[in-house]
């Protein structure tokens, strides 16, 4: 039996292996969640052009010099500016009717709001003395043109999206969306909906790492329930080796007489061995095909894959999409109760945390899936820790931040 290798090992020689995908020029309408693979400037200055904050009068704040509401100016009102009109000059003494977002005439270099005028229409009484630049919105003063609007190695929002449309950007240069095909293998194995046959189960599997998958921003497949028959695991691989960018098999990578996953990858360069986890301490990595797609060949019992998920699949497809290959968000949390670990091997429980307090959540065995369902954090425990008393500070591992 070879000696389990360190977990943080195995997901360094995974990331070691894997390249960005690569980038793609994108329409904005379709962007969101793509990761920027160049840093994105402006293609103009925003506002490009001097204009008005509000709807009122443009005006030289010259000749309003101590007009007040007991002394109010009174002057010509010599155009009206609509927001997306051009705009004559203002002559001295005169004012133009300009509206929130219209261009600033020449001649003007203040806006007085309505509220301090009579809305006059061929003259105008302005009630207060504007300072120069009063109400006008400069060219510039959100981005000037060039500069950096959105850097590469983002992740795109609302917010960035709302940046890059008003910063001149029709599409954005973003890496592909990675394709995985999410593969479970099991001669047992029922689709959930199915009536269950005698030593049947459902599949969650194939549920669980394609959707996790989607939610790090990946296109999917579920490949539900591939046999264990080395031609029909051969077949449906083949089949996804052309599209996909990443397999994620489940099952058939332990020690069992029909863990077929193992037996016919072995032979195509796919690393398989002990990894010191729990769950998750049968792996398999490797770069299969013509097209040298990753493959990760996670064990079958659900808890196991999600963990092996989190903790080798989640940083990879981060990294495919040229983000920092982090795992989930960690903090330092209060233990509710004592517990006891396997020594030589990570441990990380399903847990409840409340208010900075983790509460482990059903036991460390890795087919209890249900509570997966609970838990809002996975909570670690070193592989040279054997015992942990109530009160102690532990790590845990936020699984509510999507991604
Ligand atoms: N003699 C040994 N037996 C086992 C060892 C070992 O070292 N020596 N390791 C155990 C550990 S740890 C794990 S984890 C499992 C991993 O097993 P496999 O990856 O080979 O997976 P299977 O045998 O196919 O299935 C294990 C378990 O999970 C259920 N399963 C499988 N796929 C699904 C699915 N898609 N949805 C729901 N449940 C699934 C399957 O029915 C089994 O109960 O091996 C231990 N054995
Ligand atoms: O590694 Mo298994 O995943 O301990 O149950």
């Amino acid at each position: 039996m070879p000696t389990p290798i360190p977990a943080s090992e195995h997901r360094a020689r995974i990331l070691a292996a894997l390249r960005p995908l690569p980038s793609q020029g994108v329409p904005l309408r379709d962007a969101r969640g793509r990761v920027t693979a160049v840093d994105h400037h402006a293609c103009v200055a925003v506002p490009s052009f001097d204009n008005s904050a509000v709807d009122g009068y443009a005006v030289r704040a010259a000749d309003l010099i101590g007009a007040s509401a007991v002394c109010p100016v009174i002057l010509p009102v010599s155009s009206a500016i609509g927001a997306g009109q051009a705009a004559e000059a203002v002559e001295p003494g005169h004012a133009a009717k300009i509206m929130t977002g219209a261009p600033m005439p020449e001649g003007a270099d203040a806006v007085v709001p309505y509220e301090a005028t009579d809305r006059g229409s061929d003259k105008v009484s302005l009630n207060l003395s504007p300072q120069r630049g009063a109400n006008v919105r400069c060219v510039g003063e959100d981005v000037t043109g060039g500069a950096l609007v959105v850097a590469a190695g983002t992740r795109l929002t609302p917010r960035h999206l709302g940046a890059l449309a008003a910063t001149g950007h029709g599409t954005v240069d973003a890496h592909r969306e990675p394709k995985v095909a999410a593969m479970s293998t099991g001669a047992e194995l029922v689709q959930p909906g199915q009536p269950l046959a005698p030593a049947a189960i459902y599949d969650s599997n194939s549920f669980i790492i394609a959707s996790a998958a989607e939610e790090l921003g990946a296109r999917t497949r579920c490949v539900g329930g591939v046999p264990d028959e080395p031609s029909r695991l051969r077949d449906a691989l083949e089949e996804q080796l052309d599209w996909a960018d990443v397999i994620v098999t489940t099952g058939g990578v332990s020690a069992g007489d029909y863990d077929v996953v193992k037996a016919l990858l072995s032979s195509h360069g796919v690393w398989f061995g002990p990894v010191a986890l729990q769950p998750g301490k049968p792996q398999g990595f490797g770069l299969v095909g013509r097209r040298r797609v990753p493959l990760f060949a996670l064990p079958g019992n659900p808890v196991s894959a999600f963990v092996s998920f989190e903790l080798f699949v989640r940083p990879a497809l981060r990294l495919l999409q040229g983000l920092k290959p982090d795992g989930r968000p960690a903090r330092h949390a209060s233990l509710a109760r004592a517990l006891t670990s396997p020594a030589g091997r990570e441990q990380y429980l399903r847990g409840t945390l409340t208010d900075g307090v983790v509460t482990p959540l059903g036991g460390p065995d890795s087919h209890l899936v249900a509570s997966l369902a609970q838990a809002n954090c996975l909570l670690r425990v070193p592989a040279m820790t054997t015992t942990l008393g109530a009160g102690a500070k532990v790590d845990v591992l936020l699984l509510e931040d999507a991604r």
